[in-house]
C-alpha cells in the first residue's frame, strides 16, 4: 500500500471481527511507530497492552463512570461485547513540568500514534483513538498503573475491522492556507 493510500483510506475503527491480532505484530509495528519525530530525543512514551480479559475491568469501570454521570445504577459487570477490539494499548506520556516540553511531547506521541496507525492500517488492521472521558480519574490511573508524573493520552482499540466508517470529508486546504507574512 503507497503512503498516500493509507493516509486517505485510514479510518477510525470502533467495530471489530472476533479474530485476534497477533502481539508480535502489535510490537513488531509500535516498534516502527518509535522512529516518530520527538524534541531533544525525549521518548516520552511508554504502553500498556490489554487483551481482552483485561478489557472487562476497564470497560466495566467506564461505563459505571458513565452510568453514574447520568445518574443510573451501576451495571454487572458484563462478559467483552462482540465486536470489542482484539487489543487495547494504553499510551503514557510523562508530564514535565516545563510547559513547552509537555507540549513538544504530546506533539510526539500524536506523531507516534499517526505512524502506528497507518503501520496497522497498510497491514488490514484499524484502530481508534479513544479519549474517554475519565482517563485522570483516580481508579482509572490506579487500574493502568499510570505514574504520578505520568498520564493517559488515550486508549488505542486495535483489532480487524468490522465496520469501517464512511470518510468524513475535509475542509478543503485553500480554507485553510494563506501565503506570505499577513502582517508585512
Ligand atoms: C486526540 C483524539 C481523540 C479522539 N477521541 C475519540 C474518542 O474518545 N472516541 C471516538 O470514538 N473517537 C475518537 N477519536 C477519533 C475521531 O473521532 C476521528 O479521528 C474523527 O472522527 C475522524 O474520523 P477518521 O479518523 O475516521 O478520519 C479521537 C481522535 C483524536 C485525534
Amino acid at each position: 500500500m503507497e503512503l498516500r493510500e493509507a493516509i486517505t483510506t485510514r479510518r477510525s475503527v470502533r467495530s471489530f471481527t472476533k479474530e485476534e491480532v497477533e502481539v508480535s505484530t502489535i510490537e513488531e509495528l509500535l516498534q516502527l511507530a518509535l522512529y516518530a519525530p520527538n524534541h531533544k530525543m525525549t521518548q516520552p512514551w511508554r504502553f500498556v497492552l490489554l487483551d481482552r480479559q483485561d478489557q472487562v475491568p476497564l470497560q466495566h469501570l467506564i461505563k459505571s463512570k458513565k452510568a453514574l454521570k447520568k445518574g443510573k445504577p451501576v451495571p454487572e459487570k458484563e462478559p467483552i461485547a462482540e465486536d470489542a477490539p482484539s487489543h487495547m494499548l494504553a499510551v503514557v506520556i510523562n508530564v514535565d513540568e516545563k510547559e513547552k516540553v509537555y507540549r513538544d511531547d504530546f506533539g510526539a506521541v500524536s506523531s507516534l500514534i499517526q505512524n502506528f496507525s497507518l503501520l496497522l492500517w497498510e497491514k488490514g488492521i484499524g484502530v481508534v483513538w479513544k479519549t474517554p472521558g475519565f482517563m485522570k480519574d483516580q481508579e482509572m490511573i490506579d487500574l493502568l498503573g499510570v505514574g504520578e508524573n505520568e498520564e493517559l493520552v488515550g486508549l488505542l482499540h486495535i483489532g480487524y475491522p468490522a465496520v469501517v466508517p464512511k470518510m468524513k470529508e475535509r475542509e478543503p486546504l485553500q480554507s485553510k492556507i494563506s501565503f506570505g507574512l499577513p502582517n508585512k
